[in-house]
């Protein structure tokens, strides 16, 4: 004959706790069906070890899934409450059952209880709150760091712009000759700063698209670092001023559009020639870039500068202008790539205004 284990109860809001006194107990069987909870378990209780069930019909319903957990000691169940409220008694029939206790060490009143969701409750605002206040802390830290990264990039990119303008007008087609001289030591210093937006939109601290990003530093870079940097003859070469030119009159108006980017704010005289003034610059920028490549091809191979040395059994070298040739080539992918990702970003931006603005 099966036998009845002690139980101990309590409930808050929108939970009901028992306890059953069982200890190691094995093939546990507890379910709630028609509002009844059966259960049935081997165990070490009261009478020692034996077969233990017990049934209890609520007093009001309760939702079906019960969540049970055993220990050593005892057997807990959670049953939850179908509707949220405080219930006068455990079971339907008012006789409580002889194996039916409350659980004083769960035990509290209705103001108790209610008390214990209110600490709940602020505990989880306190949260809430610092969590907030981390999230706000962070962004403003991002928002601090890209706007510094973009006003440094700013005003380096408008000291290229003017004093090229400048020399320009005052020294005319001679100025074409120096560019490299008077500026390289800036545009050495914003290229490669420029690695950073490759880093900030690798770990999503933009949402620029990584792979435009990349050709584009690793593009300028490789002309201006290779092409322009490690071949002297190309100092004084024409090209250079476009190259640089062009490059730019981009950049003065993309970085201080990201500057308003970072205060949600914008000028849409500054939006519009961000979205497009690419459109005749980008294709000219890679132009000039080609006319530099092409112009550098016969120094490289005089040179003999970065030739790839052979084993002697096939020839000599490979001049570096063969990497150059495949470079010129890659250029119009990337050329492509950026331009639909361009159009693209330009589409995205223009048509989330219309909408906006209907
Ligand atoms: C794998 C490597 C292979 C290498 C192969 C090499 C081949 C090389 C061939 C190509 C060579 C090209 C060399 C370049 C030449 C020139 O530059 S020519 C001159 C003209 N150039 C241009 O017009 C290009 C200018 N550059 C750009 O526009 C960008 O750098 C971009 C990467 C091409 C595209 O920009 P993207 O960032 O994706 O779009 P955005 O709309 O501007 O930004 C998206 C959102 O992110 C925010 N954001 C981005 N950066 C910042 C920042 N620094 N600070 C703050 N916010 C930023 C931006 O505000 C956007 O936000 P939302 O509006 O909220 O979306």
């Amino acid at each position: 004959m099966p036998l009845t284990p002690l139980v101990y109860w309590a409930q808050r809001h929108e939970d009901i706790y028992l306890r059953v006194e069982l200890t190691d107990a094995q093939d546990i069987d507890v379910h709630v069906h028609e509002n009844i909870l059966q259960f049935k378990a081997q165990g070490h209780g009261a009478k020692g070890q034996h077969d233990y069930e017990f049934s209890l019909e609520f007093l009001s319903p309760v939702k079906p899934e019960v969540i049970h957990r055993s220990t050593q000691r005892q057997v807990s169940i959670t049953v939850k409450k179908g509707q949220h409220g405080w219930w006068e008694r455990l079971t339907l029939k008012e006789r409580k059952p002889v194996f039916l206790a409350p659980d004083f060490d769960r035990w509290l009143d209705e103001s108790d209880a209610e008390m214990e969701i209110r600490e709940k409750d602020e505990k989880k605002n306190r949260l809430k709150a610092s969590r907030h206040k981390e999230e706000e802390g962070f962004i403003s830290l991002k928002t601090a760091f890209l706007f510094v990264y973009n006003l440094v990039q700013f005003l380096g990119f408008s000291w290229i712009f003017v004093n090229m303008t400048v020399r320009l007008f005052i020294f005319g087609q001679d100025s074409l000759y120096d560019t490299f001289h008077t500026i390289s030591d800036v545009m050495f210093f914003c290229q490669i700063l420029a690695a950073v937006e490759v880093l900030n939109a690798a770990f999503g601290v933009v949402h620029s698209g990584v792979i435009p990003t990349l050709i584009q530093v690793v593009g300028r870079n490789f002309v201006l670092f290779i092409i322009f940097g490690s071949l002297e003859e190309m100092h004084n070469r024409p090209v250079v001023f476009f190259v640089f030119y062009l490059w730019s009159a981009i950049e003065i108006v993309r970085y201080p559009f990201y500057m308003l980017g970072c205060f949600n704010t914008e000028w849409k005289t500054l939006t519009w020639l961000r979205y497009t003034i690419w459109i005749p610059l980008y294709p000219l920028g890679v132009l000039a870039e080609a006319v530099a490549v092409i112009q550098s091809i016969p120094i490289f191979d005089e040179t003999k500068l970065f030739s790839i040395p052979l084993p002697k059994a096939l020839g000599t070298s490979i001049s570096f202008s063969f990497v150059l040739y495949i470079y010129l080539v890659l250029m119009f992918l990337g050329l492509l790539i950026n331009f639909r990702h361009l159009y693209k970003q330009r589409k995205r931006r223009f048509r989330t205004k219309k909408r906006k603005a209907n």
